[in-house]
């Protein structure tokens, strides 16, 4: 884009400040240390008097000086473009896109879709002096390092946004031409091309047409092949584009999806497996929001194009097969989150602390001894009445455990039984499991958390109320307490006895379950300590290092039963 003189006032922390810039970009850069480096020098002025050059940025109206160090900017798009009803393109999935991706977006909203799966249905219009409204609100105070922009139905609105953009510059362009949704709809007219081609284009820092939209704007070119592809990218190329997309998706005979970029130097041929999938509405926006979005991250432009390319590969192979709307063509998932869900399978069910009655924690080595998979030890405990299990194979390589973990996932959904993961935080994210079990010199708890997400279930080993209480600060549901007694299981443990299993219970501010060379002949001992949350007792040696463990595990289960202390 080009550059201009910019003058503003920037409002921070209630304190206002006046920025003098030679370009816009550096305006934006001020707090953005790795944008700045790559920028012109920045003027920034207290009113009156020129204060700093270069990238210390803000002084203060007859205050202290705020450095840019003080903050840092968050990379933003500002995509200019139509609702879809049905949020599987537009604006709607460009926020997605750009969320996935980790940077901001604003959005200008050009026109208003009625859209679903099986197409469009209605189109209206915003004014142009509203878009231009928005455009002005969101570029005079956001600090936008790019504009991506999708539908843009009028002449009049395209030449509002090529005037803005002109007045507010920024850092990139991104020009999805949309003119034809993917269910054939026309969201575009011809009309408009020529002022595409007069106006936007050579603004553009990268135009990324599919097949029809570089045939259209190429007054009809016939594109089947590769080569013509790359004929259409030199031709669009000669418009005013840094760069140009062409997308080949469309392509026909074509078992890989193949895109061609051309930055007027070097052409890139872009190949990837094709995904089979009834789930590709809102590509073209996802695509050109997540190349916005790389860019704004600083990324240069090839290494953008090639991640955004990967990243809706991935959300499309994990969207493959699920079901919204009856139409042909159905949105998928930015975020890779969306589940299907049978009637057979419980869902998880929210954390209750009761779970932890008789919590089976498995051991690779005993289930070694006894001949048995881990997945015939799950089913047997199971059986005999656990109503939790950890998997705490220590001993298993990741691609057997990442297995097993997935088959006995499918035993405790339908048994509704909540299967927990030791340690290993990425094996119970790869097989979505109902959350992990961490100690004190595993991942941290907070950190754990904020990998999982909000509903999963989090436990931690606690030996002392201090513990306990970072245990509760770091957002875990409740606490393994031990060794209550000493075991074999687990090398070198402390055993706190019950007298420190009591003193962390009182403390404790999560549901407590006891652990530590625990079996039938002292469940009841350790459960008539009587504290409130204490809710029940975690076994490995006396369920696993049995010849029954479904035998095993109802005594124990009887034994706590008998104890009647924890069940609620
Ligand atoms: C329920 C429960 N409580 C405590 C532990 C022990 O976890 P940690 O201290 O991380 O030790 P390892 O199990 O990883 O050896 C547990 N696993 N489960
Ligand atoms: C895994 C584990 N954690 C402990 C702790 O004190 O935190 S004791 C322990 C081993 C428990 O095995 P068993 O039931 O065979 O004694
Ligand atoms: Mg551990």
């Amino acid at each position: 884009m080009a550059s201009a003189t910019f003058l503003s006032t920037l409002s921070l922390a209630n304190k206002n400040y006046l920025l003098l810039t030679p370009t816009h970009a550096c305006a934006k850069g001020y707090t953005n240390n790795f944008r700045v480096s790559n920028l012109p020098s920045i003027v920034v002025r207290k009113e009156g008097s020129v204060r700093s050059q270069g990238f210390v940025a803000m002084q203060e109206k007859g205050g202290s000086t705020l450095s840019d160090d003080s903050r840092t900017k968050t990379p933003h798009v500002l995509t200019v473009a139509g609702s879809d009803s049905g949020a599987g393109a537009g604006i709607q999935a460009d926020l997605k896109a750009c969320a996935a991706r980790g940077v901001y977006c604003s959005t200008v909203i050009t026109a208003l879709t009625a859209q679903n799966t099986i197409g469009v249905q209605g189109a209206s219009n915003v004014p142009e002096d509203f878009v231009a409204q928005q455009l002005k609100s969101v570029l005079s105070d956001m600090q936008v390092d790019v504009v991506k922009t999708g539908m843009l139905p009028s002449v009049g609105i395209v030449k509002t946004l090529c005037r803005t953009l002109r007045e507010y510059p920024v850092h990139a362009l991104v020009v999805d031409p949309v003119m034809v949704s993917t269910s054939g709809d026309v969201l575009a007219g011809p009309s408009i091309l020529s002022t595409f081609r007069e106006e936007l284009l050579p603004m553009a820092d990268i135009i990324t047409p599919n097949l029809k939209e570089a045939s259209a704007l190429l007054n009809g070119m016939q594109l089947e092949t590769v080569d013509d592809m790359r004929s259409a990218a030199r031709l669009l190329h000669n418009m005013g584009p840094k760069n140009v997309l062409v997308k080949g998706g469309d392509l026909p005979d074509s078992l890989d999806a193949v895109d061609i970029l051309y930055n007027g130097h070097n052409f890139y041929e872009l190949r990837s497996p094709r995904i089979r999938t009834r789930n590709t509405h809102g590509t073209g926006c996802s695509l050109a929001s997540s190349i916005a979005a790389e860019v704004a991250k600083g990324y240069p432009m090839l290494s953008a194009v090639k991640v955004a390319k990967r990243f809706v590969e991935t959300a499309l192979d994990y969207s493959k097969e699920i079901v919204i709307g009856n139409g042909p063509q159905g949105p998928f998932d930015h975020l890779l989150r969306l589940k299907s869900h049978s009637q057979d399978c419980h869902r998880q069910q929210p954390f209750d602390p009761s779970d932890l009655f008789l919590y089976a924690v498995t051991d690779s080595r005993m289930n070694k001894r006894w001949g048995r998979s881990i997945v015939d030890a799950v089913k047997a405990a199971i059986d005999g009445g656990a109503t939790i299990i950890q998997l705490r194979e220590k001993d298993a390589e990741t691609k057997d455990f990442l297995e097993s973990a997935k088959a006995c996932l499918r035993i405790c959904r339908l048994h509704g039984v909540p299967l927990l993961i030791n340690d290993r935080v990425d094996v119970a994210i790869a097989c979505d499991a109902d959350g992990v079990h961490v100690g004190q010199s595993d991942m941290p708890a907070c950190v754990a958390r904020t990998l999982l997400g909000p509903e999963k279930i989090i436990g931690v080993s606690c030996k002392t109320p201090e513990q306990a209480e970072q245990a509760w600060v770091d957002g875990a549901d409740y606490i393994g307490c031990g060794g209550v007694y000493p075991t074999n299981t687990k090398e070198n443990n402390i055993t706190v006895g019950l007298n420190g299993l009591k003193t962390v219970c009182m403390a404790s501010k999560l549901p407590v379950v006891a652990i530590g060379g625990i079996g039938v002949s002292n469940a009841r001992a350790v459960m008539e300590i009587r504290t409130p949350n204490l809710k029940g007792v975690a076994v490995v040696s006396a369920l696993f290092d049995r010849e029954c463990v479904q035998t095993e595990t109802r005594k124990l289960h009887e034994v706590l039963l008998g104890s009647n202390i924890g069940s609620t």
